[in-house]
């Protein structure tokens, strides 16, 4: 059976926009693998992504972020999903350009904000006012994420599964990322 994918597709975004949930179920739907840079980094660290950034700083994280991305890329096409600041680096931008392609789960700061608020997980959101902290992150990296050749947007009223079938719809109007005779059944969203 050919392979469903001619190159691995990235998820590139903010933090909450859903690159972790969204990216497994469209693997899923795909039959291909899935991979999450951050669950390599903590695999490979044996440690949280919040331990790495405490006992070994954020350039320490960075530079496993690339290491990884780098193996990743060299593997057989799959779905990776990045963590929210690995597409800043022009190096790993340059990596992901040329072994894979980069699609941008666009979403609004306030669903950020509302699917992240709760979370202890995120290092970089460990401030006084992690809103702001959120915010001026948000306004900083958009037009780097809009870098990215594919741009999808993320409702607040789509499921996972939503916004994963429309990431496969976007995939499918684009030439040589989805083998020839991959099928995309569009469903109705209410
Ligand atoms: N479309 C969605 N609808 C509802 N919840 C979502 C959706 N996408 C993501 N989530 C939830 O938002 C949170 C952040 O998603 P996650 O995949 O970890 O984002 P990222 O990897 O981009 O930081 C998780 O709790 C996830 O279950
Ligand atoms: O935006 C960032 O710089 C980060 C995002 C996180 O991943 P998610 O985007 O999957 O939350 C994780 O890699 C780390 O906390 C740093
Ligand atoms: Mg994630």
């Amino acid at each position: 059976m050919p392979h469903e994918l001619k190159k691995t597709v990235v998820l590139v975004g903010m933090m909450g926009a859903g690159k972790t949930a969204v990216g497994t179920v469209l693997a899923r739907k795909l039959g291909v693998d899935f991979v999450d840079q951050d669950d390599e980094i903590q695999k490979a660290a044996n440690r949280s992504i919040a331990e790495i950034f405490k006992e070994n700083g954020e350039a320490f994280f960075r530079e496993k972020e690339t290491r990884v991305l780098e193996r990743l890329l060299a593997g057989p096409p799959c779905i990776l999903s990045t963590g929210g600041g690995a597409f800043l680096s022009e190096r790993n931008r340059d990596l992901i350009a040329a072994q894979g392609v980069a699609v941008w789960l666009k979403a609004e700061l306030n669903l950020l904000w509302a699917r992240v608020r709760y979370r202890g997980t995120r290092p970089l959101l460990m401030t006084d006012n992690p809103f702001e902290t959120l915010k001026s992150l948000y306004d900083a990296r958009g037009p780097v994420y809009a870098l990215a050749p594919i741009h999808v947007q993320v409702f607040s009223n789509y499921s996972i599964d939503d916004t994963a079938q429309a990431v496969l719809e976007t995939l499918g109007t684009h030439p040589g990322i989805l083998a020839d005779d991959t099928e995309i059944t569009s469903h109705a969203r209410s």
